[in-house]
């Protein structure tokens, strides 16, 4: 094999998800015919009795649908599309929050997520003890964490509260304090779901120019989920249109948005 680290390579059936953190290769996300269906049962009971029996009926819904796309090295790619069109589930897949059904995705770099930025603390340690150990999780050095720790402060603007036990923050505090995180990690490839809205419309400017910076000058990997086109185009050189699952248009973001706002 050549100089790429295989961190994980997950065999799930039908599906193969390749994660290593090669980032010289100069592809960062490749989906290969990608399918995710979820199973959708009539009720809760019912979800409940197909753990025992084979015999339980239930729906099926393709979130992504034979999906192929490649995110080059230090591009910056928009996924469009109407509610329910699979921009999410692309994403999640991604950052390993869900697994594909069929298809193979590989992934070459370490992912930070701008997503579900509340999730994941634990709200009895204070914000410092959380981003403390998130740096632990994401195997930073000492000196590596107390570099990024005192931006992360800062940027979150939570004041004494930091010391505070999470459990006294309000929702947006969390969120500031997650985004904080996730964006000072400096990642080789960051994943963005909407989460430029989070606090209030000055802390929400704040996060936009923090992305806007780390596209810029960072040379990092982006891929961004949004329903503004005016985003996308401010972001993205490549957009992406999903309906259903599957990928309607793909191409330079100018001519992605034109056709989603024509459809
Ligand atoms: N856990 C789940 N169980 C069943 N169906 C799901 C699940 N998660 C997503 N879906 C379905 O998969 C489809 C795609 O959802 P997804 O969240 O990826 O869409 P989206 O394009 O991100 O939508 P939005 O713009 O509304 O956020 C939808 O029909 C949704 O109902």
């Amino acid at each position: 094999m050549s100089s790429r680290q295989t961190v994980s390579a997950v065999d799930l059936g039908d599906a193969v998800v390749i994660r290593d953190e090669d980032r010289e290769n100069p592809v960062a996300v490749r989906f290969d015919h990608v399918r995710k269906t979820y199973k959708l049962y009539k009720n809760d009971r019912q979800r409940l009795l197909a753990s025992f029996s084979n015999h339980v009926r239930y729906d099926t819904i393709n979130a992504s649908d034979d999906l192929s796309f490649e995110c080059r090295r230090g591009e910056a790619l928009a996924f469009l599309g109407d509610n329910g069109a699979g921009k999410s589930t692309a994403l999640k897949m991604i950052t390993g929050v869900c697994f594909p059904t069929s298809g193979t995705i590989e992934v070459h770099g370490r992912v930070s997520a701008l997503l579900e930025l509340s999730a994941g603390f634990d709200m009895r340690l204070s914000g410092m003890e959380n981003i403390q150990m998130r740096c632990q999780l994401w195997g930073l050095s000492d000196e590596e964490a107390s570099e990024i720790i005192p931006g992360i402060v800062e940027f979150s603007e939570l004041g004494k509260y930091i010391d505070q036990p999470m459990r006294t923050y309000s929702s947006g505090m969390r969120a500031r304090l997650g985004f904080a995180f996730a964006s000072s990690i400096r990642p080789d490839i960051l994943v963005v779901d909407e989460a430029l809205s989070v606090g209030d419309r000055k802390f929400s400017a704040k996060c936009r120019k923090r992305v806007q910076s780390i596209i810029e000058k960072e040379n990092v990997t982006v891929l961004f989920v949004t329903h503004s086109t005016a985003q996308a185009q401010q972001f993205c050189t490549r957009g992406i249109v999903l309906s259903h699952g599957k990928t309607l248009f793909s191409g330079d973001i100018e001519e992605a948005v034109s056709f989603y706002e024509s459809t």
